[in-house]
């Protein structure tokens, strides 16, 4: 293994043991205060557990028993690479130079330090902005710059807590191809809420829930039978948040729209949500909504008999998804074949209808 982690935090509830073999990329998934930042604290050196050991490629980082240190190697000198939500760049130093600053302090002299930021810079897909500084350049732009400045380093290990969190929805696409791209073959513990990042950054998922591990596996294999609620309710999902109306017996979502579909309890995994509906909830209570991609149907106008669940969206992208196509807009989608696809003629920026029958739709409280 490539790295090695198990701690005991009593103070946050987290017990985890964790490995992550050399060169593969594991998503930790979980819902928030899962523990998911936690374990990459540890990881990093930013966080002492009660009772735990980190080892990369036999190094030992951490040991620690009963609150008694052993070995402890301070973040700088881990080979630990942590990049956060925000890009945390030297806001005096230009790009070039916040690049170059990973191969200085490794010991690089000056000019080779430039020429690998140059090389960095064209990777990610910004050779001309080498003199900006951090402030005049766009948060997607920051965050590329960011990955860059964590690789130019050459880490041993890579984390990332939830990289795309801080970003607008029109430039993930661009950093998590950049990541797919720069992350094969390095090790690397991805945090994320993200589905759509485990399928396309993960060999492996991890998914915690109160600071344990809940279910671990191939990401496809995982999402496609995911036996963890948590895993349940975001496996490839639609997922739409909103708060119970009684009177219209759905979900009205922060939008305004109303989403009907089969009540569940607490979603206390597969097997329950398969039973029949229980309790109906409370006026107000916090709900998700979740239906697949590939049951939702793109009209170019409200459809006629209008079913219950129908409303209007704008399409952000079009992405291939096995033999179908994936329609996005915003954080919905819809899978629909290339045949339809062509039928709408469908762009980024069109107003179509997303609209899906309330038997396909999950609710769970939230
Ligand atoms: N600075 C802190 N001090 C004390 N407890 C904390 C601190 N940060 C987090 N916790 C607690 O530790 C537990 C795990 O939180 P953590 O932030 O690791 O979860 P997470 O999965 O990263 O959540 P999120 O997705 O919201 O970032 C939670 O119970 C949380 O309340």
């Amino acid at each position: 293994m490539s790295l090695s982690l198990s701690a005991h935090l009593p103070e946050r509830d987290v017990q985890v043991d964790l490995e992550v073999a050399d060169g593969e990329t594991v998503a930790l998934l979980g819902p928030n205060g899962a523990g998911k930042s936690t374990l990459l604290a540890i990881a990093a050196g930013l966080l002492r557990p009660q009772d735990g050991r980190v080892t990369l490629h036999d190094r030992t980082l951490t040991h620690v028993e009963g609150g008694r240190t052993h070995t402890w190697v301070p973040p700088h000198a881990r080979q630990v690479a942590l990049l956060a939500q925000d890009p945390l760049l030297f806001p005096h130093l230009s790009v070039r130079h916040n690049i170059a600053f990973g191969p200085r302090s490794r010991g690089a002299s000056r000019r080779t330090a430039a020429l690998e930021a140059d090389c960095w810079l064209d990777r990610i897909g910004l050779p001309d902005l080498g003199e900006r500084r951090p402030s005049a350049v766009s948060g997607g732009q920051a965050q590329r710059v960011a990955v860059a400045r964590a690789l130019a380093a050459e880490p041993r290990l890579l984390l990332l807590d939830e990289p795309m969190a801080a970003l607008d929805v029109d430039v993930t696409p661009a950093l998590r191809h950049l990541l797919r791209e720069v992350l094969a073959d390095r090790t690397v513990v991805i945090a994320t809420h993200d589905v759509l990042d485990a399928l396309l950054l993960a060999d492996r998922v991890v998914v915690l829930d109160c600071g344990r591990v809940v279910e671990h596996g191939p990401t496809r294999e995982v999402l496609s039978r995911p036996r963890s609620a948590f895993a349940a309710r975001i496996a490839g999902l639609n997922i739409t948040s909103g708060t119970w109306s009684a009177d219209d017996d759905a979900v009205r979502t922060t939008t305004g729209d109303l989403v009907h579909g089969r009540l569940h309890d607490d979603g206390g995994g597969a097997e329950r949500a398969d039973r029949a509906d229980r309790g109906v909830p409370v006026a107000g209570t916090p709900m998700v909504a979740a239906f697949r991609p590939a049951t939702v149907s793109v009209f170019p106008a409200r459809a006629t008999g209008s079913p219950r669940n129908s409303w209007p969206v704008t399409v952000t992208a079009l992405e291939p998804q096995g033999d179908l196509v994936r329609v996005r807009a915003g954080r919905l989608s819809a899978d629909i074949t290339p045949q339809a696809a062509a039928d709408l003629a469908i762009t980024p920026g069109d107003e179509v209808w997303f609209t899906v029958k309330a038997t396909e739709v999950d609710l769970y409280p939230a």
